[in-house]
């Protein structure tokens, strides 16, 4: 069986080392960090994670300040909303849950959100930075933040290693790529239309499975010994369960594990990550407007 990367445990040590320096914020300005966070629509998924984010805020002293807007919300009204956020001085990141409803254009809102407050990094300017490499981003998206920091605090090594990137998504797949490129690995970026993908994610020393399908890799597309990172979040239907479903990341996990060297699991691996990365970009974005960095 392979080793398994507790996301859930070295997100609540990053967590706690958060809440340390919260405090030091406070006694050295009299201020916290705020994240505001913003709902369209009322899709389960989204209002989940945005109250496990307010609820994370909680836990390590960061002040949180939500907005709610109805599904049918105008991008006028919502730019005016981010606008409004970007000029309140208590507010140090933005978060604009994704996705958003069809008619809006997601691009124009994220483009809106200021640079300095982008703590979900996907503001342009900062993708744009994250893509040279001679340039360092404001903010590192926090998925692919979470990515690397397990790999980190796994002592995995990454400079040198083939690492096979399985998706392509703005979110996840194209900035954990440029992440693992800048510590100098050898990337391979594969997706819907690579083919043979079983022998091309078997090249990888490092997999990481970004493509939103349940179960979709198997044992025979894994190196043996591999570290894979599994950042799929499918719920599937079980009738075992209490409420008819359960999650499963996109490698198939028991077909997998004996063939891996490590492994993340799914719940408890990189989603637990992408909260304590928000955190950390959200605490680091206060203590630069309060110039403690
Ligand atoms: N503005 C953003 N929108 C979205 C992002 C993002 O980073 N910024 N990422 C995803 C969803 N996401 C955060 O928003 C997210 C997904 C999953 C988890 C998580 O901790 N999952 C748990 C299981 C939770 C459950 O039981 O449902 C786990 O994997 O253990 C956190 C955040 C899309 N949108």
């Amino acid at each position: 069986m392979a080793k398994l990367i507790d996301g859930k445990a070295i997100a609540a040590t990053i967590r706690e080392e958060i809440k340390v320096e919260v405090r030091k914020i406070e006694a050295s300005v009299g201020k916290v960090p705020g994240l505001a966070t913003v709902l369209v629509g009322s899709r389960t998924d989204s209002t989940t994670y945005v109250r496990m984010k307010r609820k994370a805020c909680e836990e390590v002293g960061i002040e949180s300040f939500h907005t709610e807007l109805p599904e049918s919300v105008s991008e006028e009204e919502l730019l005016s909303c981010v606008e409004r956020l970007n000029a309140d001085p208590a507010v140090h990141g933005i978060l604009v849950q994704l996705p958003l409803p069809k008619h809006i254009n997601e691009e124009r809102i994220l483009s809106a959100i200021s640079v300095e407050k982008d703590v979900d990094g996907f503001h342009p300017v900062n993708i744009g930075k994250l893509a040279m490499k001679s340039r360092t981003p404001r903010f590192v998206p926090c998925t692919p933040r979470g990515c690397i920091e397990l790999l980190v605090r796994s002592n995995v090594s990454i400079e040198g290693k083939c690492a096979v990137v399985l998706g392509r998504s703005n979110i996840v797949g194209l900035p954990v790529s440029l992440l693992l490129l800048h510590r100098n690995a050898t990337v391979i970026v594969c997706h819907s239309k690579t083919q043979d993908l079983p022998s091309v994610c078997r090249q990888g020393d490092i997999l990481i499975a970004a493509v939103g399908r349940a179960n979709m890799v198997k044992r025979d597309w894994i190196k043996p010994g591999a570290v894979v990172i599994d950042v799929g979040i499918n719920s599937i239907p079980d009738a075992s369960k209490k409420n008819g479903y359960r999650l499963v990341g996109d490698v198939d996990f028991d077909d997998c594990k004996d063939v891996c060297g490590m492994i993340t699991p799914v719940p408890g691996g990189t989603g637990p990550m992408t909260i304590a990365m928000l955190l950390r970009n959200c605490c680091d974005s206060a203590k630069e407007a309060f110039g403690l960095s």
